[in-house]
């Protein structure tokens, strides 16, 4: 179901401001995660509050459970997410989904869609970054570089529905028959994009020397992929460590990098395998008991011979 609420910064109404908006996240949510990723990769933390919203309740949804997140939301004290949805829009009945950005000065939710979400924090808050941060100086290191835009934009939505999507096509089919169908294409298109890297040019990231938009999209998906996918989601034909050589490769090197690239381990640092297995067992499985494997959940830059 498409998100509600669509509004863009900078514009009109939401220009780009210092400690106006607010990123609410919860950490199991790959949905979110891309958000989170970009927000630290950016350099945003002192300009873009975020905050964890930690629990969620199978009726009345996210709410602020003091576990790893505040026990109440730190601007309005409020208990449910629901609430800020309903501050936002008195008539919602829509779901209550994160990611969510907020606007204190309106007091309304700017934006709930995670992928119009990343594209205000690639270049939208620029103006208050140092100038080798800002998207216009990085040449063939932006996150979208112009000339790459529309494969860019290609690769996104096919990973959106094959991989991204996929995964949940899988994981909550109704009948044999969609899952099957569901797993066959997503396996298909892991095959393909394990044929992507291995090409000249789409090394050591997917279009090459630099992270781009895509990385971060496809990223959120594959890390969740051996804990989580696989056992509790049942795309269980191969692993991405024991059967795809490259992606396992450009995975590892996203998670374990900590160099100026990630701004010192975007990927790693805001990563919670624990989280993520637990958030998964209890949607999925229905009953909270979360795996014990596989382990380590990362493996090691350097594989063991
Ligand atoms: N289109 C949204 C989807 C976000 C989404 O589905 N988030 C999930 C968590 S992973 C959620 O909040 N689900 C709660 C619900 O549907 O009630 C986006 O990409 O931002």
């Amino acid at each position: 179901m498409p998100s509600r609420f669509r509004n863009f910064i900078p514009s009109e109404h939401f220009p780009a401001e210092k400690d106006r908006y607010v990123l609410y996240v919860n950490y199991c949510c790959p949905w979110a995660h891309r958000t989170i990723i970009v927000h630290a990769l950016k350099g945003l933390e002192d300009i873009i509050q975020l905050v964890e919203v930690d629990a969620r309740d199978a009726t009345h949804g996210w709410f602020f459970s003091g576990q790893t997140g505040p026990a109440r939301d730190p601007i309005y004290g409020v208990r449910w997410m629901k609430e800020l949805y309903l501050k936002a829009d008195p008539q919602y009945n829509g779901r209550i989904t994160v990611p969510l950005l907020w606007d204190k000065k309106h007091e309304t939710i700017v934006n709930n869609e995670s992928s119009e979400i990343i594209k205000m924090f690639f270049d939208g808050f620029d103006q208050f970054l140092p100038p080798e941060r800002r998207e216009a100086n990085k040449g063939p290191a932006a996150f979208i570089p112009q000339h790459l835009r529309s494969e860019i934009d290609t690769l996104n939505a096919w990973v959106y529905d094959n991989v991204n999507n996929g995964v949940y096509k899988a994981g909550f089919a109704s009948s044999q028959a969609a899952y099957n169908e569901h797993v066959i294409r997503l396996f298909q298109a892991l095959d393909r994009l394990e044929d992507h890297l291995s090409e000249p040019g789409h090394q050591p990231y997917l279009f090459g020397a630099y992270i781009t938009e895509a990385d971060i999209r496809l990223y959120t998906t594959m890390i969740r992929f051996d804990i989580s996918y696989y056992t509790l989601f049942k795309c269980n034909l191969k692993m991405i460590r024991t059967d795809y050589p490259h992606l396992h490769a450009w995975l590892r090197r996203l998670y374990w990098n900590e160099g100026p690239e990630t701004a010192g381990g975007a990927f790693k640092n805001t990563t919670f395998f624990e989280v993520i297995k637990r958030g998964y067992s209890s949607v999925a499985a229905g009953n909270g008991i979360t795996p014990i494997g596989p382990l380590p959940h990362i493996m090691p830059l350097e594989l063991p011979r």
